[in-house]
């Protein structure tokens, strides 16, 4: 049997937070940086973790922080990042606003890893970016996308080989939730007992 591709973890943290209004990834919930439950959760994967941050405070996690090649591009810059500063075939790209992750779901979308196709959740019509893969030899292409200002996530994998795995492959779709403001803060922390 052939050995399946090598997968690196990045998880971006470089964004503007606007909606919060302070930074995403190290707000409190649980009593716990957001992204120290994300990361958490990844650490059983037993897979390399990098963070994407152009805060030096996310070094406090322990993990290796990369800061953007590209400012103000996105999601897009944040994986252009990975793929500047990975050795391996393919890059799992996780935003650090999804606290509900689990590796149940982080292991189906790897059994389809692929050097040359994006593997994302799709859970009814929505495609999720943020818990997905992305082969690193996309890399030229990324870099074309973000100079043509081409920064839509969804559109990127549209138009590249990839594989879409339906919801129903796991237990709950709650586990894409993600966190975007004070009220969704608030509701996580209430909901917390019960969601995780
Ligand atoms: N490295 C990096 N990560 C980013 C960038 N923009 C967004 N992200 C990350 O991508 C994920 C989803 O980000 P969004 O919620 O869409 O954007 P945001 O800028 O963080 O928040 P808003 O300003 O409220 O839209 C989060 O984990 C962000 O930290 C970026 O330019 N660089």
């Amino acid at each position: 049997m052939t050995p399946g591709p090598e997968i690196a973890i990045f998880v971006l943290a470089g964004g503007k937070s606007s909606r919060m209004g302070r930074d995403k990834g190290r707000v409190l919930l649980n009593g716990k940086p957001m992204i120290a439950h994300v990361l958490e959760t990844l650490q059983e994967l037993e897979l390399p973790i990098n963070i994407i941050a152009n805060d030096a405070s996310y070094e406090q996690f322990g993990y290796p922080v990369f800061r953007d090649v590209v400012k103000e591009k996105g999601p897009m810059g944040g994986m252009l990042t990975a793929f500047e500063n990975t050795t391996a075939d393919v890059v799992f790209l996780v935003s650090c606003d999804m606290p509900f992750i689990t590796t149940e779901v982080a292991k189906i979308l790897m059994k389809s890893a692929s050097q040359d196709e994006i593997v994302a959740a799709l859970v009814g019509e929505r495609i999720h970016p943020l818990f997905a893969l992305y082969p690193v030899e996309l890399k030229k292409s990324v870099k074309d996308l973000i100079s043509e200002g081409n920064l839509k996530m969804t559109d990127f994998i549209l138009k590249n080989k990839h594989t879409l795995v339906p919801s129903g492959f796991w237990k709950s779709d709650g586990i894409f939730r993600n966190i975007n403001t004070q009220q969704e803060l608030n509701e996580a922390e209430e909901q917390w007992n019960y969601l995780k």
